[in-house]
């Protein structure tokens, strides 16, 4: 089975700054990563490297099949969905739902003169439905909620049928029932059958969906840990992570942590108990 994308060696940096340090880092198809870490860590450049809007300074980017610097990203981008706070600034605030989803169809942000076929009209009114929209159709995005936002985001990048789906923090501002309704769905289309390979960036275990199968720990744009969630979600790498010393307890698949309590050991991880 092809790998979903590759990096390898991949490092960016900025003046007097170094955003990911050498990392290496495959993803196959069939695999649901969570992208742990603190603020400043890399995440969004990691998912910009792998979405291909930024190109690494050093290192090789594989993604789909497709060397990056010898293809027409432009094309590449259809086969992906990106949802992220810069994409949903980049949505006119006026602009309908239905459009905000329908316009993915041509990579751009707002309804303007394209034509759009049959097919694409049927394919928005069924994933609105699929993500629980539908009745916000007609509403502008400039006056949906946050949790309403995030869903019509991912409804958007589900429109060309991805075959790589990058949520970058999608439960970010979100309450506590929107946060698990967005994560009921993000379970629900993890193991549906043609379900693109899933790549979410997260800060907090409790965000991560039942049935997500590996993660990758970065801190300061090196790579902590990755590998099988089971195996590597340890309370020593993510304390290693955040930077302090943490218990972890897995409750049939949904995480929690938090600060070791003075004293106790902080080797935890993988309780499934
Ligand atoms: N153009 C730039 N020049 C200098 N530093 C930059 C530039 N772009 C990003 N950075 C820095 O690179 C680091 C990594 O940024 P990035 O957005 O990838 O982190 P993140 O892990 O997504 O953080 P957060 O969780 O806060 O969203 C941050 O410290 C950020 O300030």
């Amino acid at each position: 089975m092809p790998a979903a994308f590759e990096l390898s060696k991949v490092t960016v940096t900025r003046p007097g700054k170094t955003l990911l340090d050498k990392v290496s880092w495959t993803v196959n198809e069939g695999e649901r990563w969570v992208i742990l870490g603190p603020n400043g860590a890399g995440k969004t450049t990691l998912m910009q490297v792998v979405g291909t809007t930024l190109h690494p300074t050093s290192g090789k980017v594989r993604v789909l099949g497709q060397k990056l610097g010898r293809v027409d990203v432009f094309e590449l981008r259809t086969r992906i969905g990106h949802t992220s706070t810069t994409v949903a600034d980049q949505i006119p605030p006026v602009e309908s739902v239905r459009n905000v989803v329908l316009s993915a169809a041509h990579a751009v942000t707002g309804r303007w003169n394209e034509k759009y076929d049959e097919i694409d009209i049927r394919r928005a009114i069924q994933i609105m439905g699929e993500l629980g929209i539908s009745a916000l159709a007609t509403r502008t995005f400039g006056t949906l909620s946050e949790g309403e936002k995030k869903r019509v985001l991912i409804a958007r990048a589900l429109m060309t049928d991805p075959e790589l789906l990058l949520l970058d923090e999608p439960a970010a501002g979100l309450d506590l029932g929107a946060r698990e309704d967005l994560i009921a769905s993000l379970e629900v289309l993890s193991v549906a059958e043609d379900a693109p390979v899933l790549v979410m960036v997260s800060h907090h275990v409790e965000e991560i969906p039942v049935g997500f199968t590996h993660v990758l720990m970065l801190r300061d744009g090196l790579v902590v840990a990755q590998g099988p969630i089971a195996s590597t979600l340890t309370a020593e790498a993510l304390g290693s992570t955040f930077g302090l010393r943490l218990e972890l307890q897995n409750d049939a698949g949904r995480y929690t942590a938090r600060r070791a309590a003075y004293g106790h050991r902080a080797d935890r991880g993988g309780d499934t108990s």
